[in-house]
């Protein structure tokens, strides 16, 4: 989609254009807020100068008259699900144990398209939280000898501490032992039970606890072993009752053939191939099994967790007493515009869930995006399997704006990938610390040097044939392509290509040169080409900043932007001519430090390799 041309960027062009500027032709200071020109010999330019310092703020943000971010804070949870609201969700993760990679991986995702989508002035709802209930989570207490309930609270607070860490900026957290979410739990239940859609029955088969689910032959390794949980599941005989699936082969079916509904296309197929095979009810309650909501008419059995689970989306959105009903789910967003699930619960998602909505007469969700794995010696890492990388030996070593970065640029997202910390290290100083960061640090010295730290003209006067301008202006588009498809790593490459394109710039205008021996033509040519870095700079950061925010804010405030302005930005924003001429900029400061210590994590099982799937 082409980006718009908004006028609030587009400042007119500096009369001080054309001008020839003497040596020192630009020397500025700085005293508090004012600007004051001395030795320059343009009187024009040091009006501009002082009428733009007079405004104290970015012409964009007066215009917009922004006070805080399009965040949770101003969503309102209560306007109609259309194009203005993106309602995104994360699996609810069981805390069975402490999260691991894997889980950030998806969060982390979720987390960039959705600030993708604040850009855009959408009101978000990103829902994460947990998954609670089921044997899986019985056992890992008592393993830990534990009441579950203690056990749930102490791994609850590390994926929440994990997301803070992670500066994952979700709207909603819920957790499936939240009371509020019972009661939508038992809600639906209802409904689907006056449906006529439930049934009692007895079951014999597979049951793998890692996934919480029965496997058929054809699901299972040898020695009915589960692939994912390499573990032989077990055999089980239980009267339960049953959800009514295949009553709704058809409208499912129909659905997943619709394009668009499962992504990526490899994915859709294979779901596809699974309904066509036909649909076969499925047990929604436990008789063996104590933590759980108990069913309302049967409390001897308990709620099935995926029964349970799926509908914390729901009770996510709703506040303590509001009952489940399409009215008020509709208000508040439903349904979902897309669930980011990895392909090891997509059946959940894609099939089940949407049966379960049908029956109980609610809206489908609009997409399910499953992404691949996140693999250690090409097996999924898990918690069941314990190969798990640790985010906060990560997140301590390199912050979160390199692990971000490195997981969303590396790995193409819906595909597998195997991590290796040298890899992460070499792409990580590569771009963040050379292409973006020296890239920055070297123009703002320049600028100190011989402008003073100000911006002798607005960056709306390069011209438009100025091959940054160009570059830059084909790359915002191409990455909010990217963003909107969900391919982060090719919006994350957009933004690179700006910034390499950069550094290649600097070393073709070589500015140095004219600043040392050139005419004032030349050192004015020279000052404008610093002028058209720092815009192309600036505008990297924007694209990136879904992805790393806060490098993207060390940048803007580089740039010198305050936090609050940094979060008022728009994806419009990406428009060549934000900075303003005679903008101070701050003392250099390097955003990005490169990596030189010791790898933290164990480098020997890791692969360089990337297996698509
Ligand atoms: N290795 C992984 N790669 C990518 N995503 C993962 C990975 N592991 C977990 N996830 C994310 O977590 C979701 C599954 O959540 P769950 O809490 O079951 O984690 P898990 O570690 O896979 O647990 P377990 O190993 O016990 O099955 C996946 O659908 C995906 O979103």
């Amino acid at each position: 989609m082409p980006l718009k041309v908004l006028t609030m960027l587009q400042h007119r062009l500096s009369p001080s254009m054309g001008r020839t500027l003497q040596c020192p032709w630009i020397s500025i200071s700085r005293q508090s807020h004012a600007h004051s020109v001395s030795h320059c010999q343009s009187s024009i330019f040091a009006s501009n100068v002082l009428r733009d310092a007079a405004r104290s703020a970015w012409p964009w943000q007066q215009q917009r008259g922004c006070k805080s971010a399009a965040s949770s804070s101003d969503n309102g949870n209560s306007v109609s699900a259309d194009n203005r609201t993106f309602f995104a969700t994360t699996p609810l993760y069981y805390v069975n144990a402490e999260p691991h990679m894997g889980s950030a991986y998806t969060t982390m995702a979720a987390d960039a398209i959705a600030r993708f989508q604040r850009l855009l002035g959408r009101r978000v709802t990103l829902v994460t939280g947990t998954d609670e209930h089921g044997e899986k989570i019985a056992e890992a207490a008592a393993a830990k000898g534990q009441q579950p309930q203690e056990h749930c609270d102490g791994v609850v607070s590390a994926f929440k501490g994990l997301w803070e860490e992670l500066d994952i900026r979700y709207d909603s957290f819920i957790r499936t032992t939240e009371p509020k979410h019972e009661a939508v739990v038992k809600s639906i239940l209802s409904r689907v039970w006056e449906t006529g859609d439930i049934y009692k029955a007895k079951y014999e088969g597979w049951y793998c606890v890692g996934c919480e689910a029965y496997k058929d032959d054809s699901e299972m390794e040898g020695d009915h072993a589960c692939p994912t949980h390499k573990k032989r599941c077990v055999e089980r005989e239980e009267e339960n009752y049953f959800f009514a699936l295949s009553k709704y082969q058809n409208q499912i079916q129909a659905l997943i053939e619709e394009e668009g509904f499962v992504q990526p296309e490899a994915r859709r197929n294979e779901m596809l191939g699974w309904v066509r095979a036909g649909l076969r009810d499925f047990s929604i309650s436990r008789a063996a099994v104590a933590w759980g909501i108990p069913i309302p008419l049967d409390p001897s059995q308990t709620v099935y967790v995926w029964f349970d689970a799926l509908l914390g989306y729901m009770s996510a959105l709703l506040p303590e007493g509001v009952e489940a009903q399409p009215k008020e789910l509709q208000a508040r967003g439903w349904p979902a515009n897309v669930h980011f699930v990895g392909k090891d619960i997509l059946r959940f998602h894609a099939v089940y869930w949407p049966g379960m909505l049908m029956s109980a007469g609610l809206p489908i969700p609009k997409k399910i995006f499953a992404h691949g794995f996140l693999t250690k010696d090409g097996m999924k890492m898990g918690k069941s399997l314990g190969n798990v990388l640790d985010p906060r030996s990560l997140l301590k070593a390199y912050g979160a704006d390199a692990v971000r970065f490195y997981f969303l640029k590396e790995i193409v997202f819906g595909q597998d990938g195997d991590f290796s910390e040298l890899r992460f290290r070499d792409i990580v100083n590569a771009y963040l610390a050379n292409s973006i960061g020296n890239l920055l640090n070297r123009t703002q010295g320049l600028l100190k040097k011989n402008c003073s730290s100000m911006l002798p003209v607005a960056a709306s006067s390069i011209p438009a044939d100025n091959p940054l301008r160009v570059l830059a202006a084909e790359q915002a588009d191409r990455a909010e392509a990217a963003y909107q498809d969900f391919r982060l790593h090719d919006a994350l490459e957009a933004g690179l290509a700006i910034s390499n394109r950069g550094n290649l710039y600097m070393e073709e205008v070589a500015p140095w040169t004219a600043f040392k021996k050139g005419s004032d033509a030349e050192k004015h040519a020279a000052a404008a080409a610093l002028v058209a870095v720092l815009e192309a700079v600036r505008i990297v950061a924007l694209i990136m900043s879904p992805v790393t925010p806060g490098l993207s804010s060390r940048i803007y405030a580089g740039l010198g932007m305050s936090p609050e302005q940094f979060d008022c930005l728009r994806w419009s924003d990406v428009q060549w001519g934000g900075l303003p001429e005679g903008q101070s900029m701050p003392k250099p400061q390097p955003v990005f430090a490169r990596i030189e210590a010791d790898p933290v994590t164990d480098v020997s099982v890791s692969a360089v390799s990337m297996a698509a799937q």
